[in-house]
């Protein structure tokens, strides 16, 4: 597969405490994520099923009808168990603060983040905001109410 993906432009500040590290990038030509890094002064000990809100030094101005999601590393989460605590995270188009990143320690030994370690993606998407149209009833449809693995296994539809 080949091709250009389209670009949203976002507007970024990056924070004093963000000096000297790098903007996030996209570490292949045709990433959804762009790999964010910890900007921490110091290093931050995440002990087994500890947490932390980890800075990356960024604030953003998503276009209107844009939004940002946080999601955690595979690699990290693989060798680690280190993930996001609040997968994906939102990013609002009207938020203004600083970017951060609820990390949490699933695996069994400490993990340290150090300053400048990816410890995140962000994807950046276009949103639709829902107008809510109230109705007495709803249309009927062949899956109906069923959900929650009301179409069975894989293996028991051969
Ligand atoms: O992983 C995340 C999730 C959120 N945010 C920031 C941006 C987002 O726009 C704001 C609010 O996030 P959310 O709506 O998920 O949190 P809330 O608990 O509903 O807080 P609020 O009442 O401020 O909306 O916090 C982050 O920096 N990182
Ligand atoms: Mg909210």
């Amino acid at each position: 597969m080949t091709g250009e993906a389209p670009a949203i432009a976002v507007e970024v500040v990056q924070l004093p405490h963000a000096a000297g590290l790098p903007l996030p990038r996209y570490e292949t030509e045709l990433s959804a994520g762009l790999d964010l890094v910890a900007a921490v002064e110091a290093p931050v000990v995440l002990a087994p099923g500890g947490r932390a809100l980890v800075p990356t030094g960024l604030a953003i101005a998503l276009p209107a009808g844009t939004e940002a999601q946080v999601r955690p590393r595979s690699g990290l989460a693989l060798k680690h168990g280190v993930t996001c605590l609040n997968t994906p995270g939102t990013i609002d188009a009207d938020y203004r603060g600083e970017v951060k990143v609820l990390l949490i320690n699933l695996g069994d030994a400490d993990f340290t983040v150090e300053r400048g370690t990816r410890i995140a993606q962000m994807v950046v998407a276009p949103v639709a905001q829902a107008v809510w149209h109230p109705v007495a009833s709803l249309n009927e449809t062949p899956r109906g109410a069923g959900g929650f693995g009301s179409t069975g296994t894989a293996a028991a539809k051969l």
